[in-house]
């Protein structure tokens, strides 16, 4: 088998808290020195590398000379706002080391359960990823109560790959993998190779949380990786102390445990669009237009939309009616509501006249439309 990671352009890379903290000894820098030349040696091959680090309130921990982890909010909150001072310093440290800039991305859920702060995060990730900048995520922990918070950086993670369109998510962890029970209790168990994300077993596989220092254990990867899935990522979870683990990958290796997305990220788009956006708007085709999207899987030109119904902003989702009035394909419109009416009818090459912009040169791309 040849590791997803050969294929994949863009990837989140996410470390837990026991690799990063020695396991809450303090911060392991040699290890994140390793991890840094690794992922610059990525962005060298043209990979586009986010990394999400956990480790700050075991870092926090270490630094206030706590003899254990705390269990009260504040406390951990408070270790959180020490140890993360420290996180985002030796990484900024170390990928200055090969010519690479670093950006801290503290997000809470609802950063990313939010609509307009979502698009925000994103763009915001995207804009840094075009800039060959490395960005450096975790949960502000010291602003995310029991209530509001993500919970676990395996989550994260995977939410943080919907969120950019990722390829892959590479989780590393203390484990070589995926065993079939849990190897610190049973060390007979197998190792799993790879598996289809989201499939129930491998979440009887996973016991509860792992190691003191951590939070989440094997379930919250297998969890991710199945969320992953929905946007057709797949997931490698394997060690982050196996020698060069992320160039291996990256060259095809078949390291730790695949667990890989049966569909692709096209398709899952597709499936997330036809589920889940509220729709704003209607756009009436012509008869033309209804053939070339159903039948030859064009993308919906201004020219063959006769008009327009309700009021939606760029990006929003839309339901695309024929002549006689019954739904065919709902999609994402590249241009608001307002915009949208005044080119209605209209060539292409016409829109820069009408608006003096073009956004883009279709009203709804291929890629963001289902045809029903
Ligand atoms: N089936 C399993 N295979 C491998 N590890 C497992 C399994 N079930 C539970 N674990 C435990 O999960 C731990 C990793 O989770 P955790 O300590 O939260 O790591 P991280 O800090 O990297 O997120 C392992 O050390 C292991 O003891
Ligand atoms: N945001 C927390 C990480 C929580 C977490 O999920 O840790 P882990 O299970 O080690 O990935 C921190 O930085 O301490």
């Amino acid at each position: 088998m040849q590791s997803c990671i050969a294929t994949a352009n863009r990837l989140v890379v996410k470390v837990g808290s026991s690799l990063v903290t020695n396991d809450g000894r303090g911060l392991d820098h040699a290890a994140l020195g390793r991890w840094a030349a690794e992922m610059a040696a990525l962005t060298r091959m043209g990979k586009q590398v986010v990394l999400v680090s956990s480790g700050a309130i075991a870092e926090g921990v270490a630094r206030l000379g706590w003899p254990r982890r705390p269990s009260a909010l504040h406390e951990l909150q408070a270790a959180a706002a020490v140890g993360q001072m420290g996180l985002v310093e030796a990484y900024e440290r170390c990928f200055k080391a090969h010519g690479l800039k670093t950006a801290q991305i503290l997000l809470t859920h609802e950063d990313l359960a939010d609509r307009t702060r979502y698009l925000n995060a994103r763009s915001t990730l995207l804009t840094l990823l075009g800039l060959g900048v490395i960005p450096i995520i975790n949960e502000n922990d010291t602003v995310s109560t029991d209530e509001i918070k993500v919970g676990d950086n395996d989550t994260l993670g995977a939410l943080v790959t919907n969120l950019i369109d990722a390829d892959a998510l590479i989780i590393l962890t203390d484990q070589r993998g995926l065993y079939s029970a849990d190897p610190r209790k049973h060390p007979d168990a197998r190792f799993i190779d790879e598996y289809e994300a989201g499939q129930p077993e491998l979440e009887a596989m996973a016991g509860g949380a792992g190691s003191s220092v951590g939070t989440g254990g094997m379930y919250t990867k297998i969890i991710a990786a199945k969320r992953a899935a929905r946007s057709g990522a797949s997931t490698v979870i394997a060690s982050g102390r196996e020698d060069q683990v992320l160039g291996r990958l990256a060259k095809g290796e078949a390291i730790g445990t695949q667990l890989t997305a049966r569909t692709t990220r096209l398709a899952a788009r597709k499936q997330w669009l036809a589920d889940h956006l509220q729709v704003r708007g209607t756009l009436q085709l012509d008869a033309g237009a209804v053939r070339a999207v159903a039948q030859q899987g064009t993308s919906l030109l201004p020219i063959g939309v006769a008009s327009i119904e309700g009021d939606f902003l760029r990006g929003e989702m839309v339901r695309c009616v024929g002549p006689d009035g019954s739904e065919m394909a709902r999609g994402l419109c590249n241009y608001d509501a307002a915009d949208a009416r005044r080119i209605v009818r209209l060539p292409t090459s016409q829109i820069e006249a009408v608006l003096g912009f073009v956004d883009e040169p279709e009203l709804i791309h291929r890629d963001n439309m289902v045809v029903l």
